[in-house]
């Protein structure tokens, strides 16, 4: 189906807004009055520039305030009207939102209502245009789509029809259902926005904490599917009041956008196959089966920090790359690869942000399909070179420009490390690390939404509530995503001195700042690391004495545990042991976890106390901090 998007959803001036929404694909847009008054342009001009960005004006809006009026306003209110129509010939748009009244002289009245717009109907049959009425849910006397319509059918005028918007559905806690029953000609327009579940005024929520279908909490799905039941074709349009989103990139913003609207149909039509929606197929959403390898960019120079901290932790080298510089380091399920490539991609991100995560491997069912239904909702496609013999491995750029690789057991590429490797078959010690528990990727909080949206939209994914984490310096946010066997946990900083914000400072933009490895035995593997040489982050003796009291832990369960630094945690559901590494000077670490049960968790009430261990092993004690 045709998408837009409505201006006042992204940030800049007209010309900025209508780059970016062509940019990302859109088909059209709804002009928001405020945009068009602000701008500079003529209404035939603005018409002339959306048409010139291959876009439609698909809806100019809103009109407040005219139905249910006693003398002299309603008079007022259809001169106003009137004017408004002549602006849309000038425009070139046909369709203009009005919203449920607030005015305080209004008097309400189904029948007037429906009179009025009956009458209003005529005036736009003059103009050659039509009018879509929505029910704005804190309206006076209308804010349910149910009375909008009732509004509407007994208006009973082939230029008035309904409009509806999700957030004003749903946000009422209204059935999305009662839209099926709705005659899908009589639907004018559809917009569409989610939100956070936030107990707060309906109005307040609605203007500055709306967000894209899937970044939030309402039932979008539920609210496209009863529309397409009616048998709607017309547009979807976003119409996103986010304070964010006003101040972040346009480019990127309307690009979420956009991938938003394909997952939303997809996902009404995967929940409803007897729904016809109008959008090419592609593969359905699927887990993440293991993370096969982690790549980290360094340099010659700088690659020993690295290794020491592999080695240190337990791995050992396992193999060389058939063609590049780069070293695989091995460790019970865990494949970490070492790439000191003087050109190519790993070479661009190591000048970028210094040693780094540049690439993740994903082993997914199927390669090709998780490549397909990614590059569908727009991600962008990233190909190297690579040498004769070697595989061709379908790969993405993810969220802040590292790549994410797709393979799987089903085809070639399974076979990486026997085609792509010249591997060792010397059985390694380590030190008990058996897989990855997570990876911890840090960014600034306004990328947040955008980088969860990225995974639950292209993997079968689920995520947790966020999570407040305090740094002494201010506030860190975390959202834990879960696809499969893989778990990511998003950490958005606002403040710079916290230990995420001088991350994004010195590594310049967002990447991998931890990973966490799993032990099966996490005391026996500290004392091997310890053997090794592991930097272990020392953790304070307070630490341990809350510990004992919050849990009643066994005093030499507790004395276990502050011997070898570990940090504990339980839920309903099991317990939680994680050992952390000092920061590296740019703040990036190690962390070994174990779980016990069925702890779902990441050891969120240990954060403060980690991060303050962390942040005083970046000053020697003592001195005052800068
Ligand atoms: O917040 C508002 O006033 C407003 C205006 C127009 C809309 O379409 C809407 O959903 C909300
Ligand atoms: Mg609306």
């Amino acid at each position: 189906m045709k998408t837009s998007i409505a201006t006042v959803s992204l940030s800049g001036n007209l010309t900025e807004k209508l780059a970016a929404i062509q940019a990302a694909g859109f088909d059209g847009i709804e002009i928001f009055e405020q945009d068009f008054i602000a701008s500079d342009f003529s209404p035939t001009e603005v018409g002339r520039m959306v048409r010139d960005h291959g876009l439609e004006i698909t809806l100019f809006q809103p009109f407040r305030d005219f139905e249910g009026l006693p003398e002299p306003h309603r008079n007022r209110a259809f001169a106003r009207a009137a004017r408004k129509f002549e602006l849309m010939n000038q425009l070139g748009t046909d369709l203009v939102l009005f919203c449920s009244s607030l005015h305080p002289a209004a008097m309400g009245g189904i029948d007037r209502m429906a009179a009025d717009f009956h009458e209003l109907g005529d005036l736009a049959a003059q103009h050659g245009v039509r009018v879509g009425y929505e029910a704005l849910c804190w309206g006076r006397f209308v804010n349910d789509h149910r009375d909008a319509w009732e509004v509407v059918r007994r208006a009973d005028h082939p230029n008035i029809g309904l409009i509806l918007d999700s957030f004003h559905t749903l946000g009422r806690k209204i059935d999305p259902d009662s839209i099926r029953s709705i005659p899908g000609d009589r639907i004018f327009f559809v917009q569409l926005a989610d939100a956070p579940a936030i107990d707060m005024d309906l109005l307040y929520w609605s203007r500055h904490f709306r967000n894209m279908p899937g970044e939030g909490d309402l039932e979008v799905s539920a609210f496209m599917r009863a529309v397409l039941a009616t048998g709607y074709d017309g547009w979807l349009s976003l119409e996103i009041f986010n304070d964010q989103f006003r101040a972040g990139l346009p480019r990127l913003v309307a690009l979420d956008g956009h991938r938003s609207l394909i997952a939303l149909q997809d996902r009404a039509r995967r929940e409803e196959p007897a729904l016809s929606v109008d959008l090419p197929d592609f593969p359905p959403p699927a887990p993440v089966e293991q993370i096969e390898f982690i790549e980290f960019a360094t340099s010659p120079e700088d690659a020993t920090e690295l290794t020491d901290l592999l080695s240190a932790t337990g791995f050992e080298p396992a193999g060389n790359h058939v063609s590049k510089p780069v070293t695989l380091w091995r460790q019970g399920n865990v494949n970490l690869l070492v790439n000191t490539d003087a050109h190519g991609f790993a070479r661009t991100s190591f000048v970028a942000h210094g040693t780094t995560v540049s690439e993740i491997g994903l082993n997914v069912p199927d390669a090709q399909a998780s490549f397909a239904r990614a590059t569908a909702l727009l991600a962008q496609p990233h190909t190297q070179e690579i040498g004769a013999g070697e595989l061709s491995i379908p790969a993405i750029r993810g969220v802040s420009g590292s790549v994410i690789r797709f393979l799987d057991s089903a085809s070639d590429l399974s076979r990486i490390w026997q085609v792509d490797f010249r591997t060792e078959s010397k059985s390694l010690n380590g030190a008990g690390i058996i897989g990855i528990d997570h990876i911890a990727q840090t960014m600034p909080y306004d990328e947040m939404l955008s980088s969860s949206l990225f995974y639950t939209e292209i993997f079968e994914a689920s995520k947790s509530p966020m999570v407040d984490v305090i740094d002494p310096d201010g506030l860190v946010r975390s959202q834990a995503i879960r696809s499969g066997k893989m778990r990511v946990t998003l950490n958005g900083a606002e403040a710079r001195r916290t230990l995420a914000g001088r991350f994004i400072e010195e590594s310049l933009g967002s990447s991998v700042q931890h990973i966490a490895f799993a032990s099966a035995d996490i005391f026996a593997t500290a004392a091997a690391i310890q053997a090794r040489g592991f930097p272990a982050l020392r953790i304070g003796a307070n630490y341990y004495d809350d510990l004992a009291a919050r849990f009643g832990l066994d005093p030499a369960l507790t004395d276990r545990l502050r011997r070898a630094n570990i940090m504990y945690d339980e839920d309903a559901g099991g317990q939680f042991f994680q050992l952390y590494s000092m920061p590296r000077k740019d703040g990036f670490f190690f962390e070994v976890v174990q779980r016990q049960g069925n702890y779902q968790g990441y050891g969120a009430p240990n954060a403060p106390f980690r991060i303050a261990a962390q942040k005083r092993t970046a000053r020697p004690a003592g001195m005052p901090r800068v």
